[in-house]
């Protein structure tokens, strides 16, 4: 949670004995205080509240004489944000249990009956800490951009590729960005430049969209009286990105008289804008990107292959969404919030035929298909439940088992079947820990542990 103004003095105090319930909100008189008596009351007041503390007591109906259902929801509240700040209220001899909190992210604790001053005391403490950490989060966050952070990916194959464009970014390296038509290819370039720290801008251009007569003077400038209609000297793409990252989108539809004339760029790093006498040496990234298959082109003579070699310094294959484990559902959950967000339309979730159809579908158009249909299911839904039908997909028919393989590496399949699983469930449950172990029938702990060992995070 970041701390929010409005927000920030907001206490729940979460306590069954109504009497007591009372006498602590009065202590607390100087705080906005919420209150509820059991753990769904409190996870929904949290939700609604938004509180910076917690107060709460371990023993909960419909079983106060135990504490699971107290550990319950302490765990839930530290699911919904780890920076809450919980302060469990325990019986007197009951130590053991208040260190267990604890040890699973609560704040701090108090013995009952307990002090209001020291209550008041704790809870002040926490605030200020709350603030404190909030502050210094923003402050990070400020100094860090992640450069990656508009992709949003739990596939291994997509998650090595941004750890090998982050560590591929500092290097003048030319990279190439090979994928179908919505993959990434885009925001991977802009995730490279910002990590690259260059200080110039990221220009892109798409070549396959400017007629062949323009891609030229848009790609190398012109001077004044260069050609008929050139009434001021302009300088093209490459020397706009002079300090930055140049994008050469749909690289395999350049043209042949520039890929030769690219080439010799790349060679000397020097542009000569149509018209001009003399050379410019640019400093640039350049980062070429294509859906088309370019040893293909090659093949075919449509395309360079010593500019291929140029260009292909770092080649980076980006797989389709429909290769990516539980990351379409991952994505599509994403964008639901962002769309009802923007339309206003307070909380909408996808129903489960919604979500077996996007698990489903082949997305030939990827992300921007997914984002596309989200957006159109968004504006169609009735009430607050997204089905398969608004978003126009098909309702698979379930089949038994997966067909028989020819994999006969006990371990490895198993594996493999456990990563897939475990990330569709985080995938389909939003990543909430505790649905999500609810829905493969494990604890939290086994399933943070199978995480761990699956090295899903
Ligand atoms: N992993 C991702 N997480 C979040 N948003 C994504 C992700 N991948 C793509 N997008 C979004 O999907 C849309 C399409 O992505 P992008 O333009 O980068 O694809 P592309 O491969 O460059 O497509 P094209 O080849 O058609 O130009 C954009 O709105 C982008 O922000």
């Amino acid at each position: 949670m970041s701390l929010n103004p409005d927000t920030a003095g907001r206490v729940l105090i979460v306590e069954d004995d109504l009497a007591l319930q009372k006498q602590i909100k009065w202590s607390l008189d100087r705080y906005d205080c919420a209150t509820a008596a059991d753990r769904e009351a409190a996870i929904l007041q949290y939700r609604r509240v938004q509180p910076t503390v917690v107060t709460m007591d371990l023993g909960l109906p419909p079983d106060p004489d135990s504490v699971s259902e107290g550990f319950r929801l302490l765990e839930q509240l530290l699911d919904l944000d780890p920076h809450v700040k919980v302060i469990v209220l325990t019986g007197q001899n009951d130590q053991a249990n208040a260190l267990r909190a604890v040890a699973l992210g609560a704040y701090d604790f108090l013995a009952k009956p307990f002090d209001p001053e020291v209550l008041g005391l704790t809870i002040e403490r926490a605030m200020r800490l709350a603030e404190l950490q909030a502050e210094n989060r923003r402050l990070q966050a400020l100094q860090q951009p992640d450069a990656l952070s508009g992709l949003m990916t739990r596939d291994p194959e997509m998650l090595r590729i941004s750890r090998m464009v982050e560590r591929v970014a500092s290097s003048d390296a030319t990279v190439l960005l090979l994928g179908e038509s919505g993959t990434g290819k885009e925001v991977l370039a802009q995730g490279l430049h910002q990590a690259s720290r260059r200080s110039g801008r990221f220009v892109a251009i798409n070549c396959a969209a400017i007629p062949e007569n323009l891609l030229e003077s848009e790609l190398f400038g012109y001077e004044k009286g260069a050609f008929t209609g050139a009434a001021k000297t302009t300088p093209g793409k490459i020397e706009t990105a002079h300090g930055g990252t140049l994008m050469l989108d749909e690289i395999g539809d350049l043209p042949a008289s520039l890929q030769a004339k690219l080439l010799r760029f790349l060679q000397e790093r020097k542009i000569e804008r149509l018209g001009a006498r003399q050379e410019i040496p640019v400093d640039v990234r350049v980062v070429g990107a294509t859906h088309q298959d370019l040893q293909a082109l090659i093949a075919e003579g449509r395309f360079r292959e010593d500019l291929y070699y140029r260009l292909a310094e770092i080649e980076v294959k980006i797989p389709p969404l429909r290769s990516r484990q539980g990351d379409a559902v991952l994505l599509a959950h994403a964008f639901l919030r962002r769309f009802a967000q923007e339309q206003r339309r307070g909380s909408l979730v996808f129903s489960e035929d919604a979500l077996q159809a996007i698990e489903a579908h082949a997305w030939p158009g990827n992300v921007r298909e997914l984002i596309n249909v989200v957006k159109r299911a968004s504006i169609m839904a009735d009430g607050t439940r997204v089905t398969a039908q608004d978003m126009g997909l098909k309702v698979p028919e379930r089949e038994g088992a997966a067909a028989a393989g020819t994999e006969f590496d006990l371990r490895a399949a198993r594996e493999a079947a456990e990563r897939q699983t475990v990330i569709a469930a985080l995938a389909r449950t939003n990543n909430n820990i505790v649905k999500a172990s609810e829905l493969l029938g494990i604890s939290r702990p086994t399933l943070y542990d199978l995480m761990h060992r699956l090295a899903i995070k």
